[in-house]
């Protein structure tokens, strides 16, 4: 809508903000989300079991469409994701005879993707989350029981960097999860990040998730957490930025809109989280939100099936809430 400022125009300068979206959102919502962002990230299309459902059978044709839209529109790409624990054909860790595949018959088939995926992209996709989530949430465990540790070992986060280095050596290649601000999780993903890091594995930066919500972390725990990454020296990106209207762990379903209390805390939660991504814009350089509008969010139906929820700046007639105004102030 022309009436309405950009906010890729307002934080050209700072870093990118982007939208996670799929080829329906495009078709739907493209020139809104040509004029409001500057960086896309397929939210399922460019996953491992989109791009290669079976061994050898690659489906290229939407992950193709979104990149020729980012093109068209002079707009950055992020690459989601090559490992992960989810959204990952089954086909990867079996063998032939259907038992479990070996740790070279894995790291074959990750080489092949990431060859596969990277090497078509090569030059239009920036920035590639290599690895999503692989640190554990809870209590003392460190890297997370996955078909990708147990098939491949200790080392896989390093072999999937320097694969992905190979496949495209312009990429700038993040390790990216959630929790991510946790005082817990936190010192794991330093832990890990750094020991990948002396080992010499190219990770050029440390993708934060950013699903917060109205209540929750609290801004000192999120500078923490920025401070903490960013004294790494790499890169920092917002890859996941919503706040949901509801802590996890409120399964509460009455809602078929926000309350008033909940539209003033999104937009002052949206005030201090913007202010300080610009103090620390010397760290950050793009923050993605996951979605363009709350016509699509993941958390419809996340973790509570069936359930609505109202996390972004534009509401699901794509109007920009309050929020939206004083991030483009904090700009
Ligand atoms: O916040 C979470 C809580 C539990 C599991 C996963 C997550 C976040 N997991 C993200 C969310 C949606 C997916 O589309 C993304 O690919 C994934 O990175």
């Amino acid at each position: 809508d022309t009436a309405i400022p950009s906010l890729h125009e307002a934080y050209a300068g700072l870093f990118r903000i982007g939208a996670a979206v799929s080829t329906d959102t495009l078709r739907r919502e493209g020139p809104f989300i040509a004029g409001q962002y500057n960086s896309l990230t397929a939210e399922n299309q460019m996953k491992f079991e989109e791009i290669q459902p079976e061994e050898g059978r690659y489906a290229f044709e939407a992950a193709d469409a979104i990149v020729e839209f980012a093109q068209r529109g002079g707009m950055a790409m992020r690459g989601h994701t090559l490992v992960w624990h989810n959204q990952t054909p089954d086909w990867v860790f079996r063998a032939a005879d259907g038992g479990d595949a070996s740790r070279e018959e894995v790291l074959r088939r990750l080489e092949d993707h990431a060859h596969a995926v990277m090497g078509r992209y090569r030059g239009r996709i920036g920035a590639w989350d290599v690895v999503n989530e692989a640190v554990e949430d809870e209590g003392d465990g460190y890297l997370r029981p996955t078909k990708w540790l147990e098939r491949i070992g200790e080392d896989y986060l390093e072999r999937a960097f320097r694969i992905a280095h190979e496949a495209d050596p312009d990429a700038r290649l993040f390790y990216n999860d959630y929790n991510e601000t946790d005082p817990v999780k936190r010192v794991k993903i330093h832990r890990l990040v750094r020991s990948l890091l002396e080992a010499g594995a190219p990770v050029h930066g440390i993708g934060m998730q950013g699903h917060w919500n109205l209540y929750g972390p609290p801004i000192d725990e999120i500078k923490e957490a920025i401070e903490l990454y960013a004294s790494l020296g790499v890169r920092l990106h917002i890859t996941e930025l919503d706040v949901s209207a509801f802590r996890f762990e409120d399964r509460r379903t009455d809602l078929l809109r926000p309350t008033p209390e909940m539209e003033e805390r999104l937009t002052e939660r949206y005030e201090e989280i913007f202010k300080l991504f610009r103090e620390y814009r010397s760290a950050i350089d793009s923050v993605t939100f996951w979605g363009a509008a709350d016509t699509r969010t993941w958390l419809d139906g996340f973790p509570v099936r069936g359930r609505l929820n109202w996390p972004l700046p534009f509401d699901r007639k794509l109007r920009p809430k309050p929020a939206f105004w004083r991030m483009l102030e904090a700009a």
